[in-house]
């Protein structure tokens, strides 16, 4: 099967890296910095950008990587630095065969700063180039809620194999999806999703472990005959999306359920796995431009298990632009059937608000 090296290597580069997410998620102290657009940044975030990379760049020395975070801060602060490089060294999968097909551990300190730097491709439409988010969802990392670690492999500008590691939500791919869980999740038994799908190949879902790889279950979005009866996600934090726009257009579908707010590309993952139907993600600023690393993954699963992917006025997604979807506003993610109902009421939603 083609890229199947690939998925192999992102499944088990991101299950390594869970490894290291988690033991931040459940200590005190996560080394919080502020980042200059005054996001959050933790330790865990460098640390399992590093070993993702490492891993990519032991397989695959040519490609390229779009990565969310760089070395500076911990080149600036040694005594951060060496808070990661220990999480690092501790963060290994329990299967020797499975570590050594990540290339094995990373051997020094400046070998982690190193491959931190490996993330910063312009990325572009020729070629090989992964986009990563190492923890995608950072305030939902602080806050106890959903998290996820996200790896796409893009060939020619195309999101080709996507990866999404959620250690926060529940195995059972049927598990009720309600607003709790974004709250109330977290990592103890029955909980850690692993999520990979190939273009023209399907997705499945399987539980995160810390070492071999699980068996794969298929996954699809449900059928959704009736858009009114759709289940829809939306981000907990309400500066990255419009909860007021998406309130609005929820009512005009019809739609009386409550939405089901949670942190990170576990939406997506939620949807392909048919435990909900729509993600929203209308703009709150007429200048933000949405990152390639906060979707390439989620949008190949998501299509794979039978749904479309686009902006909020229906236009394909550009991931071959550079490191964000300038030519794009917003997200709507949808099953085939019902996506271009969903835009016809987001525009409608949208064109109201600019008189
Ligand atoms: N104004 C804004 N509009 C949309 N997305 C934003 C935003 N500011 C930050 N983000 C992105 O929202 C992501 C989280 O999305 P969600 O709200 O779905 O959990 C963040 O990813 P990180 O947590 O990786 O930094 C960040 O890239
Ligand atoms: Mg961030
Ligand atoms: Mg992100
Ligand atoms: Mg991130």
């Amino acid at each position: 099967m083609a890229y199947e090296k690939e998925l192999e290597l992102a499944l088990l580069a991101v299950q390594r890296a869970a490894i290291l997410t988690k033991s931040v998620y459940s200590s005190h102290s996560k080394g919080t910095l502020t980042k200059t657009d005054s996001s959050p940044v933790t330790i865990g975030d460098f640390g399992a950008q590093a070993l993702i990379i490492a891993s990519i760049k032991s397989a695959f020395p040519n490609d390229e990587v779009v990565g969310e975070e760089d070395a500076d801060d911990l080149r600036a602060n040694p005594d951060l630095k060496n808070l990661v490089w220990d999480l690092v060294q501790q963060a290994k999968l329990s299967d020797p065969a499975a570590q050594d097909k990540i290339g094995g551990p990373i051997k020094s300190a400046d070998d982690m700063l190193k491959a931190l730097d490996g993330g910063a491709s312009e990325g572009g439409n020729k070629g090989r180039i992964w986009a990563l988010d190492p923890i995608d969802g950072t305030k939902g990392f602080l806050r106890g809620g959903q998290y996820a670690v996200c790896l796409a492999l893009m060939v020619d500008g195309v999101p080709t194999v996507g990866v999404i590691g959620c250690p926060n939500l529940p195995v059972d791919d049927k598990a009720p999806l309600d607003s709790k869980i974004g709250t109330d999740a977290d990592d103890k038994e029955g909980k850690g999703v692993l999520f990979g799908a190939v273009k023209g190949q399907g997705a499945t879902s399987r539980a995160l472990t810390d070492g071999k790889l699980e068996a794969p279950k298929t996954i699809t979005m449900s059928p959704l005959p009736d858009v009114a009866q759709a289940t829809f996600c939306e981000s907990v934090e309400a500066g990255h999306s419009s909860h007021g726009d998406q309130a609005d257009i929820a009512r005009k579908l019809g739609i009386t359920k409550a939405s089901v707010r949670m942190d990170s590309q576990a939406k997506y993952c939620s949807i392909a796995r048919g435990a909900g139907d729509l993600y929203l993600r209308l703009p709150t600023s007429k200048t933000y431009q949405e990152k390639i690393w906060d979707h390439a993954a989620g949008v190949v699963l998501v299509q794979e298990a039978g749904g479309e992917v686009t902006d909020a006025y229906g236009k394909q997604l550009n991931f071959g632009i550079g490191r964000t979807l300038k030519e794009n506003k917003g997200i709507v993610a949808a099953p085939k059937a019902v996506h271009a109902k969903v835009i016809e009421v987001v525009k409608e939603v949208l064109s109201a608000k600019k008189d």
